[in-house]
């Protein structure tokens, strides 16, 4: 299996700012990827690269195979993309959303009422799929999002954010949901958050930016295994963190 996401050097300016300095990542396929760093570290503008919605000032990959500076359209096919406030229509059901996207995706008829069902069921809202979106909790809402981001089976899945904003039941929650859903549609996971807890918890593969450059890179286990003073005793990545980031204070607890 091949790296579903592979950019080099991926710099982003705008004007005299330097969002993104220095950015170089992998993501395997089938793996979780998480972006940690502090506020302002150019996360958000790394996944609007990656997902295509904004142009790097210099670098270059693939993405999903596809090159990431040339081929734009069919990475939009391939990827899904749930951002920070995604919008679902709060005056529609559930399922009236879902179908909404399913025909941007020119997904219609029984094939579209087929997908949409699937996707209740794999985000467990099947009970509340024809109450209006409104009538949600945050939890459910943002579940709702993440299904309308891979209506077209995409193979990889940007989420900015998912659980931010949610209470810590609601999160832990979509936490055991996105591992199931990775798992059942062979999906790949890039998402940013600012919990330490979600990425020790989902993360197969770990990427500090600070300053818009990869401070460190790994496994959530290489990277406990490398600032830890004891070898008996691993760091927690509150450690990791603290060492190539900053204060922790500026991650939110848990
Ligand atoms: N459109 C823009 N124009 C000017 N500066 C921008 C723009 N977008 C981002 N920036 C700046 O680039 C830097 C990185 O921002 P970015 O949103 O990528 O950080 P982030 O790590 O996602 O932060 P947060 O955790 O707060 O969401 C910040 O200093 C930000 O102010």
């Amino acid at each position: 299996m091949g790296n579903v996401i592979e950019v080099r050097h991926l710099v982003k300016r705008y004007g005299d700012v330097e969002a993104v300095a220095d950015v170089s990542l992998a993501l395997p396929e089938g793996d979780v990827l998480c972006l940690l760093g502090p506020n302002g570290a150019g996360k958000s503008t790394t996944v609007r690269i990656l997902s295509t919605l904004t142009r790097a000032s210099a670098g270059s990959g693939q993405i999903a195979g596809y090159d990431l500076n040339r081929q734009t359209r069919q990475i939009r096919q391939s990827i899904g993309y749930v951002a920070q406030e995604a919008g679902t229509d709060a005056y529609l059901t559930g399922r009236e959303n879902l179908l909404v996207q399913a025909a941007a995706h020119r997904i219609r008829g029984r094939a579209a009422q087929d997908r949409v069902a699937e996707l209740l069921e794999l985000v467990q809202l099947e009970y509340a799929a024809d109450r209006l979106a409104r009538t949600y909790s945050g939890g459910m809402r943002r579940r709702l999002e993440i299904a309308m981001g891979i209506v077209h089976r995409p193979r990889l899945l940007f989420l900015d954010e998912p659980t931010t904003g949610l209470d810590p039941q609601a999160r832990t929650a979509l936490w055991s949901g996105l591992a199931g859903i990775a798992a059942e549609q062979q999906l790949s996971i890039l998402l940013t958050t600012h919990y330490l807890e979600e990425a020790d918890q989902l993360a197969d593969r770990i990427v500090i930016i600070n300053g818009g450059r990869v401070v460190a890179e790994g496994t959530p286990a290489e990277l406990k295994a490398r600032v830890a003073t004891d070898s008996d005793h691993p760091a927690g990545l509150d450690e990791v963190y603290q060492r190539y980031a900053g204060p922790v204070e500026e991650v939110l607890a848990p």
